[in-house]
């Protein structure tokens, strides 16, 4: 990874700075971009490193994802790994009584993020004739799960773009994968515990642990190392794929 630029979308969050880390540790410039500046800020002290450009940005905004790339490209000239993976869970609430602006936000930072983040992105490493993209999808891409509609639907279309980018971009030798966790302890499954069980959110905690065969949730690290690979050119003849990184749940 020595000189590459990695830019990392919802590079303040858990399983972002994870992966910043793991990039940084492999002698990479790091590019996080997040909505939350006292986040991005925060996660620049903890990783510790001079190699690292914030930009504070919402991948909702086409113009900020124009801004997001370019600056990216005006300070280091070029972007080899884009790992686009913003996201939120949204609320917990069934079809019949969601708003239609709840549906809407979450569709917009799950997955019209994802589509303007790549749509701008492929334009510049067409450019340069490669590149290497992975997008954050989730267990949540394969199934229905009564409650979250959603982030099902926005997971569902993560993967269904992930595809398509994948057969657009092949010919400009542009890799486009996808991982796809559950249950990663960091602040959004906090989140989601505390909706499923609001006074008991650590009941909540092991019901879904209970669901997963490997009995624990997987830390930002485990999903991190998948991220890197599938940047990686250990992976030059993977595009197309998503990737599970969920303890055995899609086997189950
Ligand atoms: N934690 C989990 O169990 C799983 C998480 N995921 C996905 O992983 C991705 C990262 O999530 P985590 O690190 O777990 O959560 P997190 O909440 O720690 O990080 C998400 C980050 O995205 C940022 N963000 C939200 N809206 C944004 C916007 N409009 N523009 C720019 N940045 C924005 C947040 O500020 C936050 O820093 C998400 O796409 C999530 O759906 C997928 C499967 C499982
Ligand atoms: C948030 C999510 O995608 C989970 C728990 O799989």
């Amino acid at each position: 990874m020595q000189n590459k630029v990695v830019l990392i979308t919802g590079g303040a969050g858990g399983i972002g700075q994870a992966a910043a880390k793991e990039f940084l540790d492999n002698g990479a410039s790091v590019v996080l971009v997040d909505l939350n500046e006292d986040a991005l800020n925060a996660a620049k002290e903890n990783l510790g490193s001079d190699n690292i450009h914030l930009i504070t940005a919402d991948v909702t905004n086409e113009e900020d994802v124009e801004r997001y790339v370019q600056e990216t490209v005006e300070k280091y000239e070029k972007i080899d790994i884009f790992f686009n993976n913003a996201g939120i869970n949204g609320p917990f609430t069934p079809i019949k009584d969601l708003e239609k602006k709840q549906f809407d936000l979450v569709m917009a930072i799950n997955t019209t993020g994802v589509f303007l983040g790549m749509k701008h992105v492929i334009r510049q490493m067409e450019k340069q004739g490669y590149g290497s993209i992975v997008n954050t999808a989730s267990n949540a891409a394969y199934i229905g799960s009564a409650g979250m509609p959603a982030y099902i639907a926005s997971k569902h279309a993560v993967a269904g773009l992930t595809k398509t980018a994948a057969l657009e971009a092949a010919e400009s030798q542009i890799r486009v994968n996808a991982v796809a966790p559950a249950a990663i302890d960091t602040n959004m499954l906090k989140d989601i515990q505390n909706n499923l069980s609001p006074d008991a959110p650590e009941q909540s905690g092991e019901a879904i642990k209970a669901g997963i065969p490997f009995g624990r949730f997987g830390t930002p690290e485990e999903v991190a190392k998948v991220v890197y690979f599938l940047a990686s050119d250990n992976a030059s003849f993977v595009t197309g794929s998503l990737y599970n990184v969920d303890g055995g749940m899609q086997a189950d």
